[in-house]
């Protein structure tokens, strides 16, 4: 389950071994239309999978059931080997499409909701957490603006910060990137790589850019088709830290590329 509450304890339902994320004969429908049609994904704990697939073929639904966010669905859906039907895990965090700030709030307060429950934005060191994060998504000096005053790629990077803020042990990100010019992509997604790094976060990343995918993911899942089924699935097994123009990432991408066949 989505949630915003401070890391839990271990789930005692949790059996030890179950991957991090696990979907099993996935299908969603809304209402006549199918978006998705016997999905199958295994991630690992620590593991960095993106989801590339053209437009429409279910990405964003595929995290959404993940994320808890979808209640009717047919298969299985669990995170950390809890069915998302029973509450999931706590620590799944979420970054969406859009944005989704608070229009009445300033960046540092957004960026605040994302803290842990229980975390007063208030509390010593709760701040300096905050502007670190702003700092890390290279928005210092915008800290007091609204995002109404913001570009869609600065909101995009608030929105970042703020599912950073948590310090989720599962991230779920839907396009985090996509608003971003090319300098300022490079830039957060290897802040992206150091988080991961960092605390082994595991991450399902979707993306319409090939490049990110062959150069962030351990392994990426090609949906295709109306209704969306995995196409294919494609290994990066390209050592870290990686050069983006590696023959090996450029093959992925290539690889990617040629499974979305365009
Ligand atoms: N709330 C909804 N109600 C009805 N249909 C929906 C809803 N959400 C998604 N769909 C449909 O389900 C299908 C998959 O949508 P989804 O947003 O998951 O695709 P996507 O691959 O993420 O697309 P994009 O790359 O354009 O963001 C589409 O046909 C879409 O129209």
């Amino acid at each position: 389950m989505l949630s915003t509450g401070e890391p839990s304890e271990s789930d005692p339902e949790r059996e030890s071994g179950d991957p991090t994320l696990t979907v099993r004969g996935l299908t969603k429908r809304y209402g006549d239309t199918v978006a998705l049609q016997d999905v199958d994904l295994t991630v690992e704990e620590g593991e960095f999978v993106a989801v590339v697939g053209p437009s429409g073929c279910g990405k964003s639904t595929l995290l959404r059931v993940l994320s808890g966010l979808e209640e009717s669905f047919g298969g299985r859906a669990a995170v950390d080997g809890v069915d998302v039907r029973d509450g999931g895990s706590d620590d799944v965090g979420m970054v969406f499409q859009e944005p989704r700030l608070l229009a009445w709030a300033d960046v540092r307060e957004n960026v605040a909701v994302g803290l842990p429950d229980g975390v007063d934005p208030d509390a010593p060191g709760a701040q300096e957490r905050v502007n670190e994060l702003i700092e890390t998504v290279g928005l210092d000096g915008f800290a007091g603006s609204r995002p109404g005053e913001l570009s869609g790629g600065m909101a995009q990077r608030v929105s970042l910060a703020r599912g950073l803020a948590y310090r989720p042990e599962v991230l779920l990100l839907d396009e985090p990137f996509s608003a971003l010019d090319q300098l300022t992509k490079y830039e957060q997604q290897d802040n992206l790589l150091e988080v991961w790094t960092e605390r082994g976060t595991t991450i399902a990343l979707v993306t319409h850019d090939v490049e990110e995918a062959a150069y962030l993911a351990d392994r990426v899942l090609v949906l295709g088709g109306e209704p969306g089924t995995v196409a294919t699935v494609i290994d990066v097994d390209t050592p870290r830290p990686r050069d983006r123009t590696h023959p090996e990432v450029v093959a992925a991408r290539d690889a990617i590329t040629d499974a979305l066949g365009v």
